[in-house]
């Protein structure tokens, strides 16, 4: 992993989604006090194509040079088994097109209903320095649509081990065991691990 200076004391976070920022915020204050702040910095961020990780560095790198700050960015994928991982990274394309109903019709033709939320943090400390990646994944499958349509795919999402789908379950939960807490979860430890006081040891 790319050495990067000491964690400085504001860190942008650069999204254009507000119920992803809602998560974030939820899941960082539901932690140990933090030795710097996440600032929200509204980008309207390209959907780049490639690889899912090559796709947070890149979103990154755009975020860095755009805020001439520390940024963090993440980009989430569902990934259906039976399509060997798409729609991936599409999956912002193929929900507004195709809708709840339309992705559990994708899947009807084959018995293997699982799938993989995975959401791919990319911090980097400004401008000029490589971002670093942080992955997150949670394993469910794809269901008929239960629970409030009020974010993404949510409804269609059951985490393996749960009998609600994202959508129908308690937002403290969902933020205990989601790809987006695990890949964030990540990245904290590694900030904290690297902020001033502790780069002094
Ligand atoms: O039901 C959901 N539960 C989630 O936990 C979740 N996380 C992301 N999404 C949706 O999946 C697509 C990813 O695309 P995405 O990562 O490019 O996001 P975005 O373009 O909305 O924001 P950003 O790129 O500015 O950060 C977008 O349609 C998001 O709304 C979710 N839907
Ligand atoms: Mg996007």
């Amino acid at each position: 992993m790319a050495s990067h200076p000491p964690t400085p004391s504001t860190i942008y976070f650069a999204t254009g989604n507000k119920k992803k920022l809602e998560e974030v915020v939820a899941i960082l204050a539901a932690g140990h006090e933090l030795p710097f702040k996440v600032e929200p910095a509204k980008l309207d961020l390209p959907e780049l194509q490639g690889e899912p990780e090559e796709i947070s560095i890149e979103k990154c790198r755009i975020a860095a040079k755009q805020l001439g700050a520390a940024v963090m960015v993440e980009d989430t994928s569902l990934c259906f088994n039976a399509y060997k991982g798409l729609p991936g990274p599409y999956i912002k394309w193929f929900l507004e097109k195709l809708g709840h109903d339309g992705l559990n019709r994708m899947l009807a033709g084959f018995d293997d209903k699982s799938a993989y939320a995975q959401c791919i943090f990319a911090y980097s400390p400004g401008p000029d320095a490589e971002p670093i990646t942080f992955v997150g994944r949670t394993e469910g499958a794809i269901v008929p649509a239960r629970g409030p349509a009020d974010f993404g795919w949510d409804p269609v999402f059951q985490p393996d081990g749960f009998r609600e789908t994202y959508a129908e379950m308690d937002k403290g939960v969902k933020n205990t065991i989601s790809h987006r807490y695990r890949a964030l979860d990540k990245l904290r430890a590694h900030l904290v691990g690297n902020s001033g006081a502790a780069a002094e040891q």
